[in-house]
């Protein structure tokens, strides 16, 4: 890989480089994650497949931020570096706000952690008698703030969230977040896919909130085939299950470093992210 432009931030399947001009460029790469590690073997297209998805849900949603005065940080992808093209999104460079905005629809995860505990999601009230995988009656908003590298984020109260960013935007982000992935459930369902939650970042230009970083992909989401949607257990995901159970059954000892992925578990993968892309367009991924 040589990009020659100065490298901004590396995530664990994504890198950011800084191409000129208050503009950035978002790399999506071929990496899969699995149980917090990034494993060896490559998922050929999957950078490309989540790349086209944000840039479809990015208008998609255009209808959903102009209601609420907001935009999007996507530019025409003029003069893409070529060996990344398919899989590279040119933005305009954002003041980020340190909030990553969470919005549940579902119970999942650390959620249900939490919720266990407390009866709660942090300051949010939850009805008794939830289990993992519940829907939840109303879809919920739980920022968190950015953890370091290889941490986890960190669930934060709405009251916090308004320390951070005053009330107003606070208001803004929740309610924006919200109607967001209510738009994201929505389109998901009709694809036979289950939204459960999902993690938007924002920044501002001036006065106005734009919508940031990869929007509604399976990296970003909990993605769920709707058809084996059951509450009561850890749901299988849309996307990663094979890897997971491959992963599970080959012993693999979560301390040392994973193992290469079998080419039929590749395989598989690269058509979960196709199928996936397909369903929720309508269009052929190609
Ligand atoms: N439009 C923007 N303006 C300013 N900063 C960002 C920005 C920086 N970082 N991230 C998260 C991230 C995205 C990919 C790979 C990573 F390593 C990290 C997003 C964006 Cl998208």
């Amino acid at each position: 890989m040589t990009i020659d432009l100065p490298l901004v931030a590396r995530g664990k399947v994504r890198e950011v480089y800084d191409a000129g001009e208050d503009r950035l460029l978002l790399v999506a790469s071929d990496r899969i994650s699995a149980y917090d590690h990034v494993l060896p073997t490559p998922i050929p297209d999957k950078g490309a497949v989540l790349t086209r998805l944000s840039v479809w849900w990015f208008e998609q949603l255009a209808d959903v931020l102009a209601a609420h005065g907001a935009e999007h940080h996507l530019l025409p992808p003029t003069h893409l570096p070529a060996e990344v093209a398919d899989r590279a999104m040119l933005v305009r460079r954002l003041e980020m706000a340190p909030v990553e905005c969470v919005a549940r629809g579902y119970l999942s995860g650390s959620g249900t952690v939490e919720y266990r505990r407390t009866g709660a999601i942090v300051d949010v009230e939850l009805p008794a008698g939830l289990v993992e995988g519940s829907r939840l009656p109303e879809p919920v908003f739980t920022p968190s703030t950015k953890a370091d590298v290889g941490e986890h984020d960190e669930a934060i109260s709405f009251a916090r969230t308004v320390e951070l960013v005053g009330s107003a935007r606070a208001e803004q982000l929740r309610e924006l977040t919200l109607a967001l992935y209510r738009r994201g459930h929505e389109v998901a369902q009709q694809a036979g896919i289950v939204l459960a939650d999902t993690k938007f970042e924002f920044g501002v230009s001036g006065d106005t909130l734009v919508l940031a970083d990869e929007v509604l992909t399976p990296d970003s989401s909990r993605f769920w085939p709707a058809v084996t949607w059951s509450p009561g257990a850890v749901q299988p995901s849309y996307d990663k299950q094979f890897v997971r159970d491959w992963l599970t059954s080959s012993g693999w000892d979560r301390q040392s470093p994973p193992p290469e992925l079998p080419a039929d578990v590749v395989d598989a993968t690269r058509e979960r992210y196709v199928a996936a892309y397909e369903a929720l367009t309508g269009s052929s991924f190609g």
